[in-house]
């Protein structure tokens, strides 16, 4: 089942990022995009994630074009069937960790899942507050609120950054693991070239294209 697909994306800012950028994501697949700092990897991310209207191109999610969804209808698969892992993750700040999960499993009538926080490591925090938290154990909380959901498609930014190696490499069994058995697909942006080559498809950005080199 076709998940994602984009069709000569182009992108400028002050000048042109990228063009001709085309690429396509099935259900089970991973795919990463590497390349050089500022080549515009979170930006093309952030396209294919409908955070960003490309300055040309077309995006498909699950066949169908996102500029001729409804806005209604685009809000509520960014929500349910979109999971969005950034660098800088959106936790509510005042709330415990358990909130954070519960607001998360209301509002895509899923249950927290208490398999995946003590793989995470991070089954004794509930109560605590996030701002009590390291920021390696916010990004393994924001990385639980985003799998709560149930998403189709993931889109990680550097999701091992904040990381030790250890819990890294085990952040990275979880994605995989996560999209073999939901049949979801992931678009991983990295500096990391073991995690990058480990997916299925492995693109890199240079001179303003998208090359593949797996
Ligand atoms: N909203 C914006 N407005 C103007 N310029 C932007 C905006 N977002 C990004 N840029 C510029 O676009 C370029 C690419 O940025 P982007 O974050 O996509 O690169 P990247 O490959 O993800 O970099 P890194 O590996 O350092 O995270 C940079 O020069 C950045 O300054």
């Amino acid at each position: 089942m076709n998940l994602l697909k984009a069709n000569n994306l182009s992108h400028s800012f002050d000048t042109e990022l990228f063009s001709n950028v085309s690429l396509n994501l099935d259900a089970k697949q991973s795919m990463a995009i590497i390349g050089l700092s500022g080549s515009g990897k979170s930006t093309l991310l952030n396209i294919l994630s409908t955070l960003l209207v490309p300055s040309e191109g077309e995006v498909y999610l699950f066949g169908k074009n996102v500029t001729s969804m409804k806005e209604k209808e685009l809000e509520r698969v960014k929500r349910k069937d979109l999971g969005l892992v950034f660098q800088q993750h959106y936790l509510f700040r005042g709330f415990s960790v358990e909130e954070n999960l519960e607001i998360s499993a209301i509002l895509s009538d899923e249950d927290i899942d208490k398999k995946l926080l003590k793989r995470l490591g991070v089954e004794n925090t509930l109560q605590q507050k996030v701002t009590e938290l390291s920021g390696g154990q916010q990004q393994r909380i924001s990385i639980a609120r985003v799998l709560t959901k149930k998403p189709k498609i993931l889109f990680v930014d550097e999701p091992t950054g904040n990381l030790d190696n250890v819990t890294g490499d085990e952040v990275k069994k979880i994605f995989f693991d996560y999209i073999d058995e939901e049949e979801a697909g992931m678009v991983l942006v990295t500096h990391n070239e073991e995690f990058a080559m480990d997916c299925n498809i492995v693109y890199k950005l240079q001179n303003k294209e998208l090359v593949r080199v797996k």
